[in-house]
């Protein structure tokens, strides 16, 4: 075997021994709630699908309507010929439903926080960013020269001694935080974050790729809390309760000016096809029109933790945590048997001991399905959780 190949293998040995290894398995969705799997048709309870929108007609029609006019793909980079009129529509409904005077979109959010964050911040900087933030905001950190302190968990006061101790050997700051973390479906302390901020002149930005569409009549996780704190960077991503690809940035006009003059992935990547800001377009239409929809996702979870005994749910995402790997994958597999589809989170997605079923609750999920599904995962909650 040569060494390219022994190494390949001797990585994946490591990973299947330690339970680790993923597989892609081929499944597919013929409406926002069911998904065939290996030949069986399940429930889901993975997709962050919250609004079920992928499959919606409007957004279909749109999306088809685009292509038939102007075809498949981009072409080329925004800053060549792929600035379709659409996206620049599509920024100013994102800036107006989220606050703020101007956006920028990127070709998905893993890109948004891997070009917003090394465009802002270099050598002489400083980035906080929360423990539990999303791989993309740390994978965007690993881009820029500045120095990094990781604080923990939606811990204030470990962010207020930080600032109050470093912030002045820096030129800028930066702390970086999800809205709804993914993993866990808690919400940042963004008001508490903001006015730290604010204080020691640090930028605050906000993942809220699980928040946009869900929390906060649909605004995101800013408008959870009354009154809205001021966040400078307002990052998520339309592949969520958008129902499609792509990602954005919500911010002052400098700032987005900015992004579209430097961000390397703005520059260096090929523009949002057409197609994908047509149907963002259409899923905004339905966002702000459907208060009754825009609210199901997180009333459904808080169906789910009230009937097992949980804290209520922050947001449409709902963590159980199991612990190890092997309990967790032996639970997903009773989930499967019983119709229900709940991915397994493992580490590294997760920190190591808290392998978990990560719930994620959609407008469409019926009353009795999830009373029933309840009823499954119960047995197997650890007695502490219960
Ligand atoms: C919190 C968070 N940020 C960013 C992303 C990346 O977004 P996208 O899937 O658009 O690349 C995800 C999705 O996986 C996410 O959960």
């Amino acid at each position: 075997m040569n060494s390219l190949d022994a190494f390949a293998a001797a990585k994946l040995a490591d990973l299947e021994e330690r339970g680790l290894r993923r597989t892609l398995r081929e499944n597919w969705r013929e409406d926002g709630l069911w998904i065939s799997v290996d030949g069986q048709k399940l429930l889901s309870f993975s997709c962050n699908d919250y609004l079920n929108l992928t499959h919606h007609p409007a957004l279909k029609a749109a999306a088809i309507r685009a292509i038939e006019t102007y075809g498949v793909g981009a072409g080329a980079s925004r800053l060549v010929t792929g600035n379709h009129p659409l996206l620049e529509k599509l920024e100013a409904r994102l800036a107006a439903l989220k606050g703020s005077e101007a956006a920028c979109i990127f070709g998905a959010g893993y890109l948004a926080n891997t070009g917003i964050i090394p465009t802002l911040v270099g050598k002489d900087d400083l980035i906080l960013i929360d423990e539990l933030a999303h791989a993309c905001l740390f994978a965007g950190t690993q881009l820029s020269p500045a120095t990094v302190r990781i604080f923990r968990h939606n811990d204030i006061a470990e962010v207020e001694s930080l600032l109050a101790t470093n912030r002045a050997h820096y030129r800028h700051a930066l702390l970086l935080t999800d809205g709804v973390f993914s993993m866990d479906g808690d919400l940042a302390p963004l008001p508490a974050l903001a006015e730290i901020c604010t204080h020691h002149d640090c930028w605050l930005m906000a993942d809220d790729a699980h928040g946009l569409g869900v929390i906060g009549q649909g605004r995101g996780s800013r408008h959870a809390f009354d009154p809205a704190p001021v966040i400078p960077l307002q990052m998520g991503t339309l592949s969520k309760a958008i129902g499609g690809y792509g990602g954005y940035l919500c911010a002052s006009k400098p700032v987005i000016d900015l992004m579209k003059t430097r961000a390397r992935t703005v520059v260096y990547s090929t523009g949002l096809p057409p197609a994908l800001a047509a149907s963002a377009l259409a899923a905004l239409d339905l966002i702000e029109s459907d208060s009754d929809l825009v609210k199901k996702p997180l009333a459904n979870a808080r169906l789910f933790t009230t009937r097992l005994g949980l804290s209520p749910a922050q947001s449409p995402i709902v963590p159980i945590i199991l612990g190890t790997v092997e309990a967790v994958m032996s639970a997903a597999q009773t989930l499967f048997t019983q119709g229900f589809l709940v991915t397994p989170i493992r580490p590294p997605t997760v920190p190591e001991g808290t392998a978990r079923l990560r719930f994620a609750f959609t407008a469409g999920h019926a009353a009795e399905d999830i009373l029933h599904l309840a009823d499954v995962v119960a047995p197997l909650m650890p007695a502490k959780a219960r």
